[in-house]
Formats: C-alpha cells, sequence, structure tokens
C-alpha cells in the first residue's frame, strides 16, 4: 500500500516549488507526463517508513523535460521545482478547483504576486547596478589605458619640441645638421607607440575609422624608418628637421586635447588649436616629407639599397627608387584622403560645438 505525503507549495512567476515533508527519501521517482507531476519515494512521513506517492495535475502548461523538473532530496524534505510554460501567476496550482487534502501552502517560501513583482524588480535592480558597475569598471579602464597613452605621446613629443625650440634658439641654422642624432630616438619611440592609434580604431577604442590612422603612420614611419634610418647620407640634411618640427607641432596640442577628451572636458583654444593648426601644418608636413624621399632617390639609386635583383634577360636590378617614385604620387593620394578625413572632422566638431552652445 502506498500513503500521500504532505506538499507544500509557492510559487513565482516563473516556475513551482513543491517541498514534500519526507525524511532519508531514497528511490525517487519524480516525473511529469501530459502536465500531471508523479511523485513516489521510499522514506519516512507522517505514517511513518513507507513508500509515498502523490499525482498533481497542473493548472497551466509546465515544461516538462527532465532537465525543467529538479529536485533536491535533504535529510528532512524533497525539493522540487518545476518550470512554468508561460511566464505568469496562477491563481491555484491544481487543474481541479478543490485543493487536494495532502496540499498547502509553503509560508517559508511563499509570496503574493505583487511580492514576487518587487522580488523580480529589485532583482533586475542588482542585476543593473551589476551590469553597469562592470561597465563603468571597463570604461575606467579604456580611459586609464588612453589617457597614459595620449600622456605619453604628449611627453615625448613636447620633449622634441621643446628641444628642437632652444636648439634653434640656440645654434640658429646649426641645429638643422644634426637633429637626427639628438632627437631620433625619442622619435622612434613615439613612432612606434602611435601603431597604438590603429589598433585603438580598428577595436573601436576610439570614434574613428583605420584608413586615415593607417595612413598617418605608414606616411612617416616610411619616412622615418626608410629614408631617414636606414640612409646615414639623409641623416644630417635639414629636411630632418623640418619633418620633426612639423609633426611635433601638431602632437602638443592633438594629445593634450585627447588628454581633456578622455574625462569629457576641453579646453575651446585647444580644440580650435587641435582641429586648426593641421591645415598650414598637413600640407607643408608632406611636402617635407616629399622632399625628403625626393634626396633619398638618388642616393638609393647609388648604394643599390633594397634594390632587387632581376633575371639577367630583364637587367641588372630593380632599384628601390623606383618604389619610392610610387611612394611620391601616392603620398598626394595618402595626402588628399587625410585632409578630406581632417576637414570632415573639424566640420563634425565645430558644428557640435556650436549646436551645445544654442
Ligand atoms: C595604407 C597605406 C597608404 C600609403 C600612404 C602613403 C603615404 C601617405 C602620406 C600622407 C601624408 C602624410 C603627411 C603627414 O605625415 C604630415 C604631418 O603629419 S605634418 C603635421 C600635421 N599633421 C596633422 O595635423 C595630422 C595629425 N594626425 C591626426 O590628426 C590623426 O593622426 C588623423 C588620423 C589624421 C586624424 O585623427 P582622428 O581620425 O582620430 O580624428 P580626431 O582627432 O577628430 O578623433 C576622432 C575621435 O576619436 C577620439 N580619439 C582619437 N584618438 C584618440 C586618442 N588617442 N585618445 C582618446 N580619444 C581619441 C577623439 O577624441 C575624437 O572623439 P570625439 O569625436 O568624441 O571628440
Amino acid at each position: 500500500m502506498t500513503l500521500t505525503p504532505l506538499v507544500y507549495w509557492a510559487q513565482r512567476h516563473e516556475e513551482i516549488f513543491l517541498r514534500v515533508e519526507l525524511t532519508d527519501a531514497q528511490n525517487i521517482d519524480v516525473h511529469v507526463h501530459e502536465n500531471i507531476l508523479h511523485f513516489q519515494a521510499q522514506g519516512h512521513g507522517a505514517k511513518g517508513q513507507h513508500l509515498y506517492d502523490f499525482t498533481l495535475e497542473f493548472l497551466l502548461p509546465v515544461k516538462a523535460q527532465a532537465s525543467e523538473v529538479a529536485y533536491r532530496s535533504t535529510q528532512r524534505q524533497v525539493n522540487i521545482s518545476v518550470k512554468k510554460e508561460q511566464w505568469g501567476w496562477w491563481e491555484r496550482l491544481t487543474k481541479q478547483e478543490r485543493k487536494p487534502l495532502f496540499l498547502a501552502p509553503d509560508f517559508d517560501c511563499w509570496l503574493d504576486e505583487s511580492d514576487a513583482e518587487m522580488e523580480i524588480k529589485e532583482e533586475r535592480k542588482i542585476r543593473r547596478k551589476a551590469s553597469r558597475h562592470d561597465e563603468e569598471g571597463s570604461i575606467s579602464l579604456k580611459t586609464g589605458f588612453l589617457f597614459t597613452y595620449n600622456l605619453v605621446q604628449f611627453l615625448g613629443f613636447s620633449w622634441i619640441f621643446v628641444n628642437m625650440t632652444i636648439r634653434l634658439l640656440k645654434f640658429g641654422q646649426d641645429s638643422f645638421y644634426d637633429t637626427f642624432h639628438t632627437i631620433s630616438s625619442v622619435m622612434f619611440f613615439c613612432q612606434i607607440l602611435a601603431v597604438v592609434e590603429v589598433l585603438n580604431a580598428a577595436f573601436g577604442l576610439v570614434r574613428t575609422s583605420v584608413t586615415p590612422n593607417l595612413i598617418q603612420l605608414f606616411g612617416r614611419n616610411f619616412v622615418l624608418f626608410v629614408i631617414f634610418g636606414c640612409l646615414e647620407e639623409m641623416q644630417n640634411k635639414p629636411v630632418v628637421f623640418f619633418v620633426f618640427y612639423l609633426w611635433s607641432a601638431i602632437e602638443i596640442f592633438r594629445y593634450p586635447f585627447y588628454m581633456l577628451g578622455c574625462f569629457n572636458t576641453e579646453w575651446k583654444i585647444l580644440t580650435w588649436l587641435r582641429y586648426s593648426l593641421w591645415m598650414p601644418l598637413y600640407p607643408l608636413g608632406a611636402l617635407a616629407e616629399a622632399v625628403a624621399v625626393a634626396q633619398s632617390i638618388p642616393i638609393f639609386d647609388k648604394t643599390n639599397l633594397f634594390s632587387i635583383p632581376l633575371p639577367r634577360a630583364l637587367g641588372t636590378s630593380l632599384s628601390f627608387s623606383n618604389v619610392l617614385r610610387v611612394h611620391l604620387v601616392l603620398m598626394f593620394l595618402g595626402l588628399f584622403l587625410n585632409f578630406r578625413h581632417l576637414y570632415k572632422q573639424r566640420q563634425r566638431r565645430f558644428r557640435a560645438t556650436k549646436r551645445k552652445a544654442h
């Protein structure tokens, strides 16, 4: 003979909880079939040690898969949870209107509908707070990273600019000839670090596109590493001074502008300088770079550095100066693309400032 255990129940919007009063329950079988829950277990209940069982036909559909019907046996009871098919509040547990005698509300776990809603709201609030916390964490990490990057670049380019200015005031034109030897190590450092700018754009850390940053990085580093870095004959030329001075002249304004931007702050004069100085400096810088490339062509021809050996039928070798001629053409294309990009950035920036002012 099987007996029926005492069963206590409670609900939430998405699930039903049942607590079966059986101590040391064993051989537990719980499953749902056609919306009816079947329970059977050996255990110690109100009528002593026996086989106990019960069935419950739910008021509304529940999820019947084993993964949706969970139970856990403790020394004192068996706890069952069943997922509702649809989110909502049931007016009672069973299909039959009359409550079975063995069933009672579980007041330890009981919530009425409004309490449950409050509980959900609280949970959502906690979850929102946690995700805001995570977001804030990643924002502050990003801000810290960008600020540090911009600070390092600002310090590097400021050192270059101030150093070159002092040397210019002190030695006049003579300072043109040893710019490379006094400045290049810091310039190498800053320009290698500038790879980060392309990565920032590629990973969406800043609101800009990759192409202008890539053009800028490639254009400068080609001149710095290939033309100046590889040809000793180029290192004493005054053009190095002009290239380095023009590059650093914009960066000492651009990086502090970004540093303030990291904290949503701006100084109007700095914003204006960042978005205006490029208009004379960019073409002048591109011109200085083009002069450096042009000056290096005869040197590459003479030294055959980086020339590519060809099969005898085609000639002796392909001089690197041909690559430089192509680069000169690309420079004008790059200059045009970046000039247009900077012009658009300027328009966008000043349009936004005007809108803020109204
Ligand atoms: C691919 C192969 C192509 C081959 C090409 C061959 C060669 C081409 C050569 C072309 C000639 C080059 C000449 C040049 O080298 C000469 C000189 O540089 S002379 C000196 C004058 N130069 C300049 O003025 C240019 C300076 N450089 C720049 O402005 C940038 O490098 C540039 C990519 C050109 C533009 O920058 P960006 O697209 O980032 O524009 P914004 O500054 O307006 O920034 C947009 C938003 O992103 C935020 N941002 C950007 N960077 C940072 C950062 N590091 N930290 C924090 N925030 C950042 C910025 O605040 C903006 O946000 P918001 O709109 O919210 O304000």
